[in-house]
């Protein structure tokens, strides 16, 4: 089925087929991300008015919207243009005004008659000691006085909707709304009370108390549920693809592992044994392994990566790394190279550097199967890069990738198995809406004798305090880091004063102690200055955040972030992580411009408050909300309307298993309610889910 249901057609008409909207209309509706009347019934009401009928302004909570009947007194006509036109009015207790600007008067006079009893909504308000409402939203004669509701929902704007456009145009909406076939499994909307899709669209537009717009009725529950199905099933497909058709078992012997252990200067923690173990379980499975490795800052992730690598190389095959930068690539290459010279595995790099016959002579050693792990960057993905018998492909990656690349990925390397790690912890709802396709290992433990990180902070007026540290740290033989800042986004202001801050600290500290790496500086100079740092020949090592991740020289234990208030949290736990990592006692020093903003404040707090990598993306998460710190667009995430991806997790943790469930029983979504869930896929308009089931 790779048409879209007939029974949907309805709700993806033009939207000016709706009640009131014309292409003006339409066009403004469009901005707000509602193109069909699908999205007009995915935009629920935020709250609500009460209008039920009371007998008079007195006493009501003012300013609020009041409904009460009245008689019509005198018209008293602006005594200037452009002033009030005032209609006096009365209900049962009180006198009060109805005001109105612009208006016609033989408009008013013809809706408002004096001597006539109406029935008055509107919000009122005190001015001058006396009750007015200001442009009434309802004025009608008594015996219509039915057709304003007691309860009406107030939806989301935006300028140039009115609310009554909203409302008609959202009822018409409604009114076509059909009935659907049900997706979500019998025994599970019986225990939970859901009511069916149509009931629970209908319920959640006609609200009569406020009780009825809270995120735990009935109604929202089942839509944010059918919301976060949607997108897991969308995940459990590509997972089903992902996995499907390795084929392939990997069975590692533990022979290279063994000889790797025993060069190694400590033992693995137990949560690196653990993601070992689920990784060897996985490869040696016929199906294709799809894990994530979630590793706080430090936590080992390379060792696991290496011990999966050589997994690979044991059962015969090829196994490769890609890094997201250069540096890391070569960092990688520089740590792994000697342990697997130990087990006499042949392990080379490939990146954007490599050209003409020294890239070639490569191709053709990993074609022949000569190179037995390959670590680079994207380079290792390009084309003409050919394997001889690839069987696991690691993407050590900052948030990169989202399903649609991952199905790439899985694509390239016919039979290997994936494994993608990311080094900034996410919390655990949004690991479940952007992994929910992988299996998850976590390494929550840091490999023993680590001693915290001490974080101060310090105003940048106190500079000079912070070199003289610094001096006397150095004379110590400490090593430094210092991160300057990111300057309205700009690269080349980023350089500048990177590079200011360079000339200065080495006038302060002496010449050969200072070294300087950023982003465009030629390779050589970026891996000679690397180099230089980590074997201590400089001792403080000025940047721009190109050390962000994954950098590791344990020996350096200080760390200074300049402005460190105009970086994000997670940013912020990357650069101290590069700290800490040896035995030596480390400090990370916040350097920041008053005044502080309220924002800038929490984060430099959080930062000293704790070192802990999944608490502080928890604190991220609630200070920036979800879009803001995946970026959706680029995640693949869909923008839930409604759900609620930070109060709703464990809905999206049901979602996960009763998708992955649903798959299971029923592959190609042929059983009835396999159906079902097909019109759900297109309801919510997941197209990748659409395209997987159109192939497969
Ligand atoms: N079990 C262990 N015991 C002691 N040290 C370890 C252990 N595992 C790894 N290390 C060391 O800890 C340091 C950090 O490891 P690694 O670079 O793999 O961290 P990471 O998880 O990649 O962190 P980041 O993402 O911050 O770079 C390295 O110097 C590594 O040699």
């Amino acid at each position: 089925m790779s048409t879209r249901p007939e029974i949907l057609f309805p709700l993806f008409a033009d939207l000016e087929t709706l009640e009131g909207v014309g292409p003006k209309i339409a066009k403004t509706l469009d901005a707000m991300d509602v193109h069909v009347p699908r999205d007009m019934l995915l935009n629920l009401p935020h709250s609500g008015l009460n209008r039920r009928k009371r007998e008079s302004v007195q006493g009501a909570k003012l300013p609020g919207v009041v409904t009460v009947e009245v008689t019509v007194g005198r018209h008293q006509a602006p005594s200037r243009k452009g002033g009030p036109y005032r209609v006096h009015v009365e209900d049962a207790k009180v006198a009060f005004q109805l005001v109105f600007f612009n208006a016609r008067s033989d408009y008013l006079s013809r809706i408002l008659p004096t001597g006539a009893r109406r029935v008055i909504s509107g919000r009122a308000e005190l001015f001058d000691g006396m009750a007015q409402i200001v442009h009434p939203d309802h004025i009608l004669p008594v015996e219509e006085a039915n057709d304003i509701p007691d309860y009406e929902p107030v939806y989301p704007l935006t300028a140039g909707i009115t609310q009554k456009v909203m409302t008609k145009a959202t009822r018409s909406a409604l009114a076509r709304a059909p009935e659907l076939p049900e997706w979500i499994d019998a025994a599970q909307k019986a225990r939970e009370g859901w009511p069916d899709w149509h009931a629970a669209i209908e319920a959640a537009h006609s609200p009569t108390s406020n009780a009825d717009l809270a995120p735990s009725h009935p109604a929202r529950v089942r839509l944010a549920y059918d919301e976060f199905m949607a997108h897991q099933l969308t995940l459990a497909l590509a997972r089903a693809k992902m996995r499907r058709g390795k084929g392939r078992v990997t069975q590692g012997t533990g022979a290279l592992q063994a000889e790797v252990q025993a060069v190694l200067p400590y033992t693995p923690t137990g949560a690196q044994s653990r993601a070992i173990a689920d990784i060897a379980a996985d490869m040696a499975a016929p199906q294709r392994m799809s894990r994530l490795l979630q590793g706080d800052v430090g936590s080992g992730k390379t060792l696991v990566a290496l011990m999966a690598l050589l997994i690979a190389v044991e059962g015969g095959g090829q196994g490769v790394m890609m890094a997201p930068t250069e540096i890391l690539a070569r960092q990688h290459l520089a740590g792994l190279q000697p342990l697997a010279e130990a087990a006499g595995v042949v392990l080379e790099i490939l990146t954007g550097r490599d050209k003409g016959a020294e890239r070639r002579a490569k191709l053709e050693a990993l074609k022949r199967g000569d190179i037995q792990i390959l670590v680079g960057t994207h380079a290792v993905f390009q084309k003409d890069v050919e394997f001889a018998d690839l069987r696991l492909a690691i993407v050590d990656e900052q948030h990169r990738f989202g399903v649609r690349q991952r199905l790439e990925l899985g694509r390239k390397g016919a039979a290997a198995d994936v494994l993608v790690m990311t080094a900034t912890p996410i919390p655990r709802s949004l690991a479940l809406a952007q992994y929910g396709d992988m299996d998850v290992s976590v390494l929550d433990e840091k490999p023993p004798g680590r001693k915290p990180v001490t974080t101060a902070l310090s105003s940048m007026a106190r500079m000079d305090e912070v070199v003289d540290h610094l001096r006397k740290a150095i004379a110590e033989g400490r090593q430094a880091y210092w991160v300057c800042p990111l300057v309205e986004e700009s690269e080349t202001l980023d350089l500048s004063s990177a590079e200011e801050r360079f000339k200065s600290l080495r006038a302060a500290l002496g010449e050969g102690t200072v070294g300087l790496v950023h982003g465009q500086m030629p390779n050589d100079d970026k891996d000679a200055a690397m180099a230089a740092f980590q074997n201590g020949a400089t001792s403080v090592l000025v940047s721009t955040t190109v050390i962000e991740v994954g950098v590791d020289v344990p020996n350096a234990s200080i760390m200074v972030i300049e402005r460190a208030e105009s970086f994000g949290l997670a940013q912020l736990h990357q650069l101290r992580g590069r700290v800490g990592r040896g035995a030596a006692q480390s400090t990370c020093l916040l350097m920041y411009q008053p005044p502080l903003s309220e924002s800038g404040q929490k984060r430099l707090e959080t930062m000293r408050e704790t070192e802990d990598g999944f608490r502080i993306s928890e604190v991220d998460l609630e200070m920036r909300g979800v879009g803001d710190l995946i970026g959706t667009a680029q995640s693949g995430l869909p923008r839930f309307r409604v759900a609620d991806m930070e109060t709703q997790t464990a809905l999206m943790d049901v979602a996960q298993s009763d998708a992955r469930k649903l798959l299971a029983d029923d592959e190609s979504l042929e059983s009835p309610r396999g159906k079902a869930a097909r019109t759900l896929l297109w309801l919510m308009g997941q197209d990748e889910a659409i395209r997987l089931i159109g192939v497969g």
